[in-house]
């Protein structure tokens, strides 16, 4: 079995490692793309990728092309974990290597500005693919801890249960496990989302604020979350899961999270072109915060920890306003799904 995973970076090359350590002793092969050179010539030469994973140790079965032609060849599988911004434009040089009946699984956890699209609905465009074919993966997943083999569960999401059973069947080595699910939308909206809110809890971090305040904006992110999942047709189970409540949970605790990274630098009173200069890996809430702002503007949905970190990016509310905006809003019944 050949598998093709499209982008280098951190996710990308951990993900490869999963899927190589889930078949120890196969003759699955495992080809990376990756832009840079020098990422694929180290991925080829010593079996690491130590821009990204430090001297953790790929399997053998991993080898790297900056060709992309190559990489797609013969591959049944296609995992793409590039950032989501550049996807459409990726895809659009990539499609005609995708073999037709290859499945196209997404690791990505970003919403695309200017079309409000979800990665799995940009594959579906852009590859001409039915939803059978497309699969989402999400869920609790810093890669690092992965990298390290430290116990991770996650979710594998596909219309179709058949075919998320398949990815889930090649994506199991001993360290990594992953539920299957049938709700695309709340598993990526949970994604999406909950890199939005780690900003505003790093925002909380930088600001030297307790763990009160922070898990009272995770609780309330997670509301938010919930009723743009709902609104989408997402649902709500699926928020309280692993690509929901675990994923948020797991990325505004962790100092590894490049978002909270990038709030606790916003919060410390860095610009956003400061930070900008300061990550040197993606930060996806950084951009789709204003993809996930129009979505529920259009929808009428009230995000409000959404629309404050939004506000914060486009240099429209300072870091000192943000607590005191959102402590004055009307008070409401938690149980309020609209509140
Ligand atoms: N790193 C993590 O812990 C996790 C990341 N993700 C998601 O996976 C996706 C990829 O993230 P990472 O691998 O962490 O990012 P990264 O920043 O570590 O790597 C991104 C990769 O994409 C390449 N790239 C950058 N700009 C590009 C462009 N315009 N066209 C093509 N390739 C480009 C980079 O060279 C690099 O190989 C993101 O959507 C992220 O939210 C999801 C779960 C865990
Ligand atoms: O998605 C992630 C963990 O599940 C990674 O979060 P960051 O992109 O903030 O590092």
């Amino acid at each position: 079995m050949k598998i093709a995973v499209l982008g280098a970076g951190s996710w990308g090359t951990t993900f490869a490692k999963v899927l190589g350590d889930a078949a120890t002793g196969t003759d699955r092969a495992i080809m990376v793309w990756g832009r840079r050179a020098e990422v694929v010539q180290e991925i080829n030469s010593s079996h690491r990728n130590s821009r990204y994973l430090a001297d953790v140790a790929l399997p053998e079965s991993i080898t790297a092309s900056t060709d992309v032609t190559e990489v797609l060849h013969g591959a049944e599988l296609v995992v793409l974990a590039v950032p989501a911004q550049s996807l459409r434009a990726q895809l659009h040089t990539w499609a005609p290597h995708v073999a037709p009946a290859a499945v196209v699984v997404s690791l990505m956890k970003g919403l695309e500005v200017g079309t409000d699209a979800r990665m799995s609905q940009v594959i579906a465009e852009e590859l001409t693919l039915p939803a059978e074919q497309i699969g989402v993966i999400s869920g609790p997943n810093l890669a690092l801890e992965i990298a390290r083999q430290e116990p991770t569960a996650s979710v594998v999401a596909c219309a179709h249960a058949q075919t998320a059973a398949w990815i889930a069947a090649v994506c199991t080595p001993p360290y990594f496990r992953p539920y299957t699910n049938t709700d695309v939308v709340g598993v990526e909206i949970g994604g999406i989302v909950k890199n939005i809110i780690a900003l505003a809890v790093g925002i909380c971090d930088g600001k030297r604020m307790g763990d009160n305040t922070k898990a009272s904006v995770i609780t309330r992110g997670l509301a938010e979350t919930t009723r743009l999942a709902l609104a989408l047709g997402g649902e709500a189970e699926t928020m309280a899961g692993l690509a929901g409540l675990g994923d948020l949970v797991a990325t505004c605790s962790s100092p590894l999270s490049r978002n909270r990274t990038a709030g606790r630098l916003l919060g410390e009173g860095l610009t956003l072109a400061q930070v900008g200069e300061r990550m040197t890996q993606t930060a996806e809430g950084i951009k789709s915060g204003q993809a996930v702002h129009d979505l529920a503007r259009q929808l009428g949905i009230e995000m409000p920890i959404t629309e404050a970190v939004v506000a914060v990016l486009a240099g429209k509310l300072s870091i000192d306003e943000l607590g005191p905006l959102l402590m004055s809003r009307d008070l409401k019944s938690e149980g309020e799904i609209q509140a």
